[in-house]
């Protein structure tokens, strides 16, 4: 199987203001643009009041824009909510969707991603749709089936190769420092890209990303670990240097 050109993706977070926000996103900007070419490509999600300012700021260079999140909408009596729209119009290519602190936060189904994804693919955007179990569903081995469930429900009938990246995050090691083992992250990939087949066409081809305490220190052994087509990246990737580390590791 010819391996997919990896993605690393900075989730913010909640985390940053104008200043932190551009110093970080052109710093990595500026890397990538003296760095030549490199064997990845590199998102930043920042959050949604920076958008246009790190659009601005990047726009010279091949580092990508993401959203954390968008509305099933693409405009209309809706408060709070950001549509599609806006994202493509902030410079976004991609959109992170379903990601478990909105899921639990905000009661977010496997229907409501759905659904946004259909927005955010009806805007060109590529959604980038976060599944993954609790310790509990783990340790009563049910981890298979809530991903399965999570990637029936949330994955809309448009999903391509070209609009769809999936990323596996095992809720109990965001944040955590507990990283999934290589063994682990191998097993549940190889099940991902199992249960894409017949979903989507191409399915080789659906980027399968890994997330959870993705570091500088265990990047290269993950990244090395077959279907692992990057990283979804939260606190390491507030660290310019961190983030970059993490990228250079993939070959
Ligand atoms: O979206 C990113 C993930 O939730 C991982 O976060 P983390 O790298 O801080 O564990």
């Amino acid at each position: 199987m010819t391996a997919n050109r990896k993605l690393i993706a900075g989730n913010w977070k909640m985390n940053g203001l104008k200043a932190d926000g551009l110093d970080l996103a052109s710093d990595l900007a500026g890397r990538l643009k003296g760095a030549g070419p490199v064997a990845f490509d590199m998102l930043v999600c920042p959050p949604f009041p920076l958008l246009f300012l790190v659009g601005e700021a990047i726009a010279d260079s091949p580092l990508a824009l993401g959203g954390q999140d968008c509305a099933p909408k693409t405009s209309g009596a809706h408060t709070g909510d950001v549509a599609p729209t806006m994202l493509k119009d902030a410079g976004c290519r991609f959109v992170i969707l379903g990601h478990s602190e909105r899921r639990a936060d905000h009661g977010e189904s496997d229907a409501v991603v759905n659904a946004k994804a259909v927005a955010a693919h009806k805007e060109g955007l590529v959604a980038i749709i976060c599944v993954g179990e609790t310790e509990a569903q783990r340790d009563t081995g049910q981890a298979n089936t809530v991903v399965s469930g999570q990637l029936a429900g949330s994955i809309p009938a448009g999903a391509t190769a070209g609009n769809t990246v999936i990323a596996y995050e095992p809720v109990w090691a965001i944040g955590t420092g507990k990283t999934a083992t290589p063994d682990d992250v191998k097993a549940m990939h190889a099940h991902i890209r199992a249960e894409l087949e017949g979903k989507i066409a191409e399915s080789a081809k659906v980027r399968i990303l890994y997330g959870g305490s993705v570091k500088p220190n265990n990047a290269a052994e993950l990244m090395v670990v077959e279907n692992v087509d990057g990283a979804l990246v939260g606190g390491a990737s507030l660290k310019a240097d961190d983030f970059w580390a993490i990228a250079t590791a993939c070959r």
